[in-house]
């Protein structure tokens, strides 16, 4: 069998079911691949980085939607989060708080960028985003606020030069908005059968089947190309 190329996947929607709740058949794949794995997502650090540890594989992540990343224990940040800060700020004093309640574990380990739950108005928060010169991505489990040269993407190649590996093998596979340039930086992307109409035209093969399925359907045709 061919080797793997190295991976990086996105979690909410792709290795998640549609609960957010992990798909454990995804588990034993991370584990046993044959090659890096980075796992990419909009989540604060912890998460990512817990996943690495309780799958068994080493802690390779792009956090926060490429604010952050880490890997062989370096720690490389692409964002911060003032202004984010700010627009949180003046999104409370227009009534609206973010919708994760008093402790808010969304974003109290966040560092360079903010999450917003997606019942808050989205017209309000975006309209006070520009106004610091940030946007909205919306990943369909939450609107992120974050500067527009941050994204996976971005992060990627930080990431890649630290494993010594070309970005360009990297195989991806994710299911939003915030995993378009991702996908428009490595050799080969997939986007699970969920996926939003964004990153669906981002990618290069669009599987039939969604979550869990879909990323193993993606395994699949990465193992053994067409
Ligand atoms: O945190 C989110 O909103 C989405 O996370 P994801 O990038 O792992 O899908
Ligand atoms: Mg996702």
């Amino acid at each position: 069998m061919a080797e793997d190329p190295p991976l990086a996947v996105d979690i909410d929607g792709t290795l998640s079911r549609e609960d957010r709740s992990i798909d454990s058949r995804v588990m034993d794949v991370l584990r046993e691949w044959d090659a890096p794995v980075v796992i990419a997502t909009g989540k604060a650090l912890p998460y990512p980085i817990a996943l690495c540890q309780f799958v068994g594989v080493e802690e390779c992540v792009v956090a926060e939607n490429g604010g952050v990343a880490y890997v062989d224990d370096e720690l490389v940040y692409f964002g911060d989060r003032r202004a984010a800060d700010q627009v949180a700020a003046e999104f409370e004093d227009a009534g609206h708080d973010l919708g994760w309640g008093d402790a808010d574990l969304t974003n109290r380990w966040r560092e360079t960028e903010l999450a917003v739950r997606r019942d808050r108005p989205l017209d309000v928060l975006s309209e006070i985003a520009e106004r610091h010169g940030l946007h909205v991505v919306d990943t369909g489990f939450a609107y992120h606020v974050k500067s527009d040269g941050m994204s996976k993407g971005d992060a990627l190649p930080a990431v890649a030069e630290r494993l010594g590996v070309d970005v360009a093998e990297f195989a991806a596979v994710g299911d939003s908005a915030n995993d378009v340039e991702l996908f428009e930086t490595v050799g080969e992307s997939y986007a699970v059968g969920n996926a939003d109409e964004h990153a669906k035209a981002a990618a290069g093969e669009v599987l039939a089947e969604t979550y869990g399925d879909g990323f193993l359907a993606a395994v699949e045709r990465i193992r053994s190309p067409q």
